[in-house]
């Protein structure tokens, strides 16, 4: 339904992501529309999207047919009250992609009739390959393919039966792709340790994850069977793999992903009911 208006609510990281999604998928431009405070994160989105752009919430939220809640958890009660009338004269269906905000809280911002959708993509959307897990609540079959479609724009959907999953999301694919840049950022830095210079160490180690990803995905075959077809006996690979297990890389991974979906579940509870400011 590419006829529709989608408006963002906020103009950052996130919202620049899936509007570069949207746009690649030959989503008109005309009918994105985004609100952010900041004349210089409005002027870049414009430049950059030849989208339309707002310095206030109400207009978007007047306009927009989808609205994609895209700030801070932080200010998402403050940010919700203030809509909440507008939101309700219109059936617009609201997407939010906070991390933590649970519907529950989002409805009692909103009103229990809103039709609300959360999402929690990450940021190769720019690029059409993102990941989204989507959770619906209480909409139509029409509003939630609706939803779907929007994010199918920014890569695949995964939807989630059950709205604690959301918090799992967050921990893999949410922030996944800052886990995959800190692991290239060290395997760049020993590259150059190593004698490479830092554009022939960024050349390999990008083109080494691009091809393990295009691999794990083209291939079939799940990723531990993938690393032994790597790791010869006694060869470099083993030298390497048994460092990382003797440090307990895979428990490092576990703790690190779940700090991650606690904070998720923090953040809910942290910023559900907040003084009004
Ligand atoms: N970044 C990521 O990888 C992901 C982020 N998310 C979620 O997306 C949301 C946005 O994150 P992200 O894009 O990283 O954050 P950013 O800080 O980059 O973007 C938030 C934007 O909202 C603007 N803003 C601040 N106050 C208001 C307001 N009252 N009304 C409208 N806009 C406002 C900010 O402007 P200013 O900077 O001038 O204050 C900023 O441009 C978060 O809830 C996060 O949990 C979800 C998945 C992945
Ligand atoms: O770090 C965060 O809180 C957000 C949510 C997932 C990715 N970035």
């Amino acid at each position: 339904m590419a006829s529709c208006t989608i408006g963002f609510i906020g103009g950052g990281n996130m919202a620049a992501s899936m509007i570069g999604g949207l746009i690649a998928n030959q989503w008109p431009a005309e009918k994105i529309i985004v609100s952010d405070p900041t004349a210089e994160t409005r002027n870049k989105l414009q430049q950059q999207f030849s989208i339309t752009t707002a310095d206030n919430n109400q207009q978007v939220a007047e306009q927009a047919d989808v609205i994609v809640l895209a700030i801070k958890p932080q200010i998402m009660q403050q940010v919700c009250l203030a809509l909440a009338e507008s939101l309700s004269q219109k059936q617009s269906v609201v997407i939010s992609i906070a991390a933590g905000i649970t519907c529950s809280a989002l409805k009692s911002w909103l009103g229990d009739s809103i039709s609300l959708v959360r999402v929690m993509p990450n940021t190769p959307a720019l690029l059409g390959v993102g990941i989204s897990g989507l959770y619906a609540q209480g909409t139509s079959a029409e509003q939630k393919a609706l939803a779907i479609e929007v994010m199918s724009s920014a890569g695949e959907v995964v939807e989630v039966e059950q709205e604690s999953l959301i918090d799992s999301v967050t921990a893999i694919s949410g922030s996944g792709p800052a886990y995959f840049f800190l692991l290239m950022e060290a395997m760049e830095k020993t590259a150059q340790q190593l004698g490479l210079n830092q554009q022939q160490a960024a050349q390999l180690v990008q083109a080494t994850a691009n091809g393990a990803a295009q691999m794990a995905k083209q291939t079939g075959l799940d990723a531990a069977e993938l690393r032994r077809r790597v790791t010869s006996p006694g060869g470099t690979t083993a030298a390497a793999i048994n460092q990382f297990i003797d440090e307990d890389f895979i428990g490092l991974v576990d703790r690190a992903l779940h700090a991650a979906e606690k904070r998720s579940i923090e953040m809910g509870e942290q910023f559900a009911n907040q003084e009004t400011l």
